[in-house]
């Protein structure tokens, strides 16, 4: 959502705080707009320059109330209560103080002295609160790292290339490895940049030969040819990002290639059958192009590197690692990015917003939603998934409760960690799976 601003003087003693204006095709326009009407509540906030700091934070309570309602999604919308004035989710509450901050920064780029008093009241106030959130998340660290060399030469590699960082690759209990900040890092700072010539994406697959073999193929998306592009990298010696492959680790570890072991332990779950039909859907596609490929583009494609348990590697890599990001061509496009692939994902992350390449600098920008104190684990948001879309394509179930762990019901609601009401009798929980669950029986 963009961030609107405004400052216009109503006799010369107002400032106007605007939230941008509710989307009538947002799907939850009607509801959004029914709480803000019966809240009294609005996007636009009229705030008087002489107000008092009591009266400019009550204005400032009814602005992230309108923000928080303004920023709801689905699930948030589904269980709000009329009486809810609390945060709806760590997520919603970062959107929403965060919204409010680029606004008000906005509004002081172009203020007079008069508006300038006040409005340093506000923003002042939300950095506070966005400091004072308490969101933990701390992993355990276990060492500073695992392979010291791989990680050291990464870490080189991108600083020949331009990446900029304040971050440091450690080693975390149950996660392998992570980032920590290497300085107390606040609201706004960015704790890395990666150029955008340091992005894997598809712009870099025009000029092989794999790209003008398969140009002409229906049936092969863009996306599928980068998957196969990045297999014949990875175990390529003259790939430009041989440092960045080398580094991977050798396993994934998603639920795509769960053993017979774990798969036989979550029989009867639902993830069970989320797992079955994932990996019968990449095996379908594989089967579809190999060995046809290789048969057709035999210099392109070698038998013993389009193997099966290549092709399901690569998948595993392209669903953990890979991010949507916004090119300064303007497309939209599935990439890995070097270092940036080493954040893990909370549900209170550090960086929400990172999906857009900053024009001006042609770079990829990780700025701070929250502060991340020097030594702290610096996380990511891999997006509003349930437990069961972590477990498949990530290989993990987060800390805390994830708010997306929901459950569809008959009446075309969900029930979920807000909600308790009972649904043992809907699914069959491995123990294993408790933690995604437990809060909904
Ligand atoms: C983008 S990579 C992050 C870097 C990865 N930890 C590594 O060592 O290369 C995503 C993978 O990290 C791990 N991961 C990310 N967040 C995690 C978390 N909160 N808890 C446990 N593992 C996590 C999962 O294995 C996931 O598939």
């Amino acid at each position: 959502m963009a961030a609107v601003g405004e400052l216009a003087a109503a006799g010369g003693d107002t400032v106007v705080v605007r939230l941008p204006p509710l989307s009538e095709e947002d799907p939850l326009f009607q509801d959004k707009k029914r709480i803000l009407d019966s809240r009294n509540l609005s996007c636009l906030c009229q705030v008087p320059i002489s107000c008092s700091t009591a009266d400019t934070f009550k204005l400032l309570d009814e602005m992230i109330e309108a923000a928080r309602v303004a920023q709801m999604d689905e699930l948030e919308l589904y269980f709000y209560g009329d009486d809810d004035f609390r945060p709806l989710s760590a997520r919603n509450e970062l959107e929403s103080l965060n919204l409010l901050l680029k606004i008000l920064n906005t509004l002081l780029l172009t203020a007079n002295d008069a508006a300038k008093g006040v409005l340093h009241v506000l923003h002042d106030e939300i950095l506070l609160r966005l400091r004072s959130l308490e969101l933990e998340d701390n992993g355990q660290m276990v060492t500073q790292t695992q392979n010291q060399d791989m990680e050291d030469s990464l870490l080189k590699w991108g600083e020949k290339h331009g990446v900029k960082t304040k971050l440091q690759i450690a080693f975390f209990e149950g996660a392998g490895r992570g980032m920590v900040a290497s300085e107390n890092l606040d609201v706004g700072d960015i704790a890395l940049e990666i150029p955008e010539s340091a992005i894997i994406s598809e712009e870099l697959l025009c000029q092989s030969d794999m790209f003008i073999a398969l140009k002409g193929l229906d049936n092969i998306t863009t996306e599928t040819v980068l998957l196969l592009w990045s297999i014949n990298e990875r175990y390529s010696p003259s790939s430009n990002f041989k440092i960045y492959f080398e580094a991977l680790p050798a396993n994934f570890n998603t639920g795509l290639s769960f053993g017979i072991d774990a798969l036989a332990a979550l029989e009867g779950t639902l993830l069970f059958d989320e797992l079955m039909q994932a990996r019968q859907h990449l095996r379908q596609q594989y089967d579809e192009l190999f060995p046809m490929l290789c048969i057709n583009f035999p210099d392109i494609f070698k038998q013993d590197v389009y193997t099966w348990d290549n092709f399901l590697l690569a998948c595993e890599l392209w669903y953990s690692n890979s991010m949507m990001v916004v090119l300064s061509s303007g497309k939209l496009t599935t990439c890995l990015i070097p270092i940036a692939g080493l954040l893990n994902h909370s549900v209170s992350p550090h960086i929400l917003n990172y999906g857009q390449v900053d024009k001006a600098t042609k770079s990829l920008k990780f700025s701070l939603s929250r502060p991340c104190k020097a030594g702290e684990q610096c996380f990511l948001s891999y997006g509003k998934h349930p437990g069961s879309h972590l477990v498949t394509f990530y290989g993990f179930l987060p800390r805390g409760d994830n708010p997306y762990d929901v459950i569809p019901l008959d009446d075309g609601g969900w029930a979920g960690p807000h909600n308790t009401i009972v649904l043992a009798k809907r699914i069959l929980i491995h123990p294993w799976m408790k933690k995604m669950v437990h809060l909904c029986l």
